[in-house]
């Protein structure tokens, strides 16, 4: 069993002031240094250069391999010294300031192979950025370094997953629904996945290993870009344009403020400036955000939800940075909060944009329904009548199956709106509506054609069976009165039936019916007069 203890203590460095290792090592003598018991050290944007000495000791007969985690992948400089007992000093050095070394691990850190020798040694780590310095010093058996590396690997795939899900299903709903909260939002959460590929040392380890510069501005350019897109997609989800104009043209000015100053700090190659101006420019947009959320709290709908989004990648914002920043004591869970907090904005806001979709849809849904049917008896008007029932028409004359087509008028419909008034009439419409979607099947087609005229197809009834049923629909009118007023009123129609036959289009078909319902008006109403098309045209 391989046991070994560590000791850690740290010191900083005078600011812009260089010290050598002996000088180090003096210093750590003297006891100017600080302890730590965890080893998890963060220091904040723009701290001097940071030593940590790292007294090892192995009690055992022989040498120890491990991995030693030293930094997160954005530190710039980082350098690892190993003295042995005999005063033999080792140095290796990686960071983000140079061209990726194979001590950069994207994901996991700048790490380390080591080997402890027999008895006590000692390690040195300098470590210098502008962004902020966080050193969560950990020594893994080779056995733990493949497990801890496969957990890490499969967290990000986790979190890259739910977020490129996210984004093609917001790309999706904006294709369906052209609104450009969905695009702006999709879009977000893409700059959120360059922006964590970018700190966890993803890009510059697979994309442009040979360009530090480009790695050393392009994430704090990123972080500004993920703001500025966070903005875009709250000014247009709450509308501020219109409802706040004046706040409008402030987040306006704002958004500008933060592309212009990462701008020059980037031209100007002032990295420190850059780092301040990313770091704190992400901190206050998400305020920016929360705050854009309550001033229109009572006039946008879900304006609560996004405020609740927003809060919480704020939160996990602040979390991370005041980790990385040195502020709260580290812990994995602090440092990674900015991704969970991601995570559950994204989710949040997704369900609200989800249910804008819902919306959309019953609104469309409402209009189509009001397109195809009579307001008055919710019966198919005109239009959609003759487009269902041409096709009905084509399909049967297809399969070689009979249909039939009925016509009905009311009968001295006048003298009911006369006698009883227009509201009474309308009532009597809706009555006789509720019978014929009573008595008719889920495929015969009913539409109102304007007035009191009502046409009926059935769908695979001959002229008889179209005539039978006909005739029981009329009877039951003519039994069943309605009530209006404390009064039954009795309402009676008369009936043209006509079978398809030939090449009949479906204006023919009705003419023909509507013939043969002059005849039965003719015949004292109240009454069914059918007729197959070839005895009518020879009549
Ligand atoms: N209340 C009401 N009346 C309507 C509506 N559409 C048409 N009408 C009335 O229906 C009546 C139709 O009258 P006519 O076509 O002359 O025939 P009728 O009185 O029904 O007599 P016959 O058809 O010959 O039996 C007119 O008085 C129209 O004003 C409606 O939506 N509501």
């Amino acid at each position: 069993q391989e046991t070994f203890t560590y000791q850690v203590d740290y010191l900083q460095e005078a600011p812009q002031q260089a010290i050598s290792l002996t000088t180090a090592r003096a210093m750590f003598e003297r006891g100017e240094a600080k302890g730590s018991d965890s080893g998890l050290l963060s220091f904040g944007v723009g701290s001097p250069a940071v030593w940590v000495r790292i007294k090892v000791n192995n009690p055992t007969d022989q040498l120890i391999h491990k991995r030693l985690t030293t930094s997160v992948t954005w530190v710039n400089y980082l350098d690892l010294y190993q003295v042995q007992a005999n005063g033999h000093v080792t140095l290796r050095s990686s960071g983000d300031a140079l061209a990726r070394t194979q001590e950069l691990l994207p994901g996991i850190g700048i790490v380390f192979n080591v080997q402890l020798p027999v008895g006590e040694s000692e390690f040195y780590i300098r470590a210098q950025a502008h962004d902020p310095i966080v050193l969560p010093l950990q020594f893994l058996s080779l056995e733990d370094v493949a497990d801890s590396d496969i957990s890490s690997g499969m967290l990000y795939g986790i979190l890259y997953g739910i977020l490129l899900t996210l984004l093609g299903y917001n790309l999706i709903l904006h294709r369906s629904l052209k609104q450009a909260n969905f695009v702006f939002y999709a879009i977000y959460i893409g700059s959120f996945i360059v922006l964590n590929t970018g700190y966890n040392g993803y890009l510059f380890a697979w994309v442009h290993p040979n360009y530090p510069l480009l790695q050393n501005y392009f994430t704090l350019n990123i972080m500004v870009l993920h703001s500025v897109l966070g903005l875009v997609f709250s000014l247009s989800f709450l509308d501020v344009k219109r409802h706040r104009p004046k706040c409008f043209k402030l987040v306006l000015l704002y958004i500008g403020l933060g592309i212009l100053s990462i701008l020059v700090a980037t031209v100007l190659q002032w990295h420190l400036l850059a780092a301040l101006v990313a770091f704190s420019y992400l901190s206050l947009s998400t305020v920016v955000m929360v705050a854009l959320g309550l001033l229109h709290l009572s006039l946008v709908a879900k304006a609560q939800h996004f405020v609740l989004a927003v809060s919480a990648s704020m939160l996990g914002l602040f979390t991370t940075a005041a980790t990385s920043a040195g502020l709260i004591p580290f812990t994995y869970v602090g440092y990674h909060a900015a991704e969970f907090g991601v995570l559950l904005e994204a989710m949040v806001l997704a369900y609200i944009l989800s249910v804008a979709l819902k919306v959309k849809e019953s609104a469309r849904l409402k209009a189509e329904y009001l397109a195809a049917y009579d307001p008055l008896t919710n019966l198919l008007n005109r239009r959609s009548f003759f487009s269902l029932a041409s096709q009905k028409i084509e399909q049967h004359k297809a399969e070689g199956v009979p249909l039939s087509l009925v016509v009905m008028d009311l009968d001295h419909f006048k003298k009911v709106n006369d006698a009883y008034g227009h509201h009474v009439g309308d009532e009597a419409l809706k009555h006789v509506a509720n019978i014929l979607q009573n008595n008719t099947r889920k495929d015969d087609l009913v539409g109102r054609f304007g007035g009191e005229e009502i046409v009926i197809l059935l769908p695979k009834d001959d002229c008889q069976q179209a005539s039978l049923f006909t005739e029981r629909l009329r009877k039951s009118l003519e039994k069943t009165p309605f009530a209006s007023g404390g009064m039954q009123v009795y309402i009676t129609a008369s009936f043209g039936v006509v079978e398809l036959a030939g090449k009949m289009a479906l204006d023919e078909l009705i003419k023909e019916a509507d013939t043969l319902l002059y005849q039965a008006k003719k015949n004292g109403r109240n009454q069914v007069a059918s007729a197959t098309f070839s005895e009518v045209s020879l009549a």
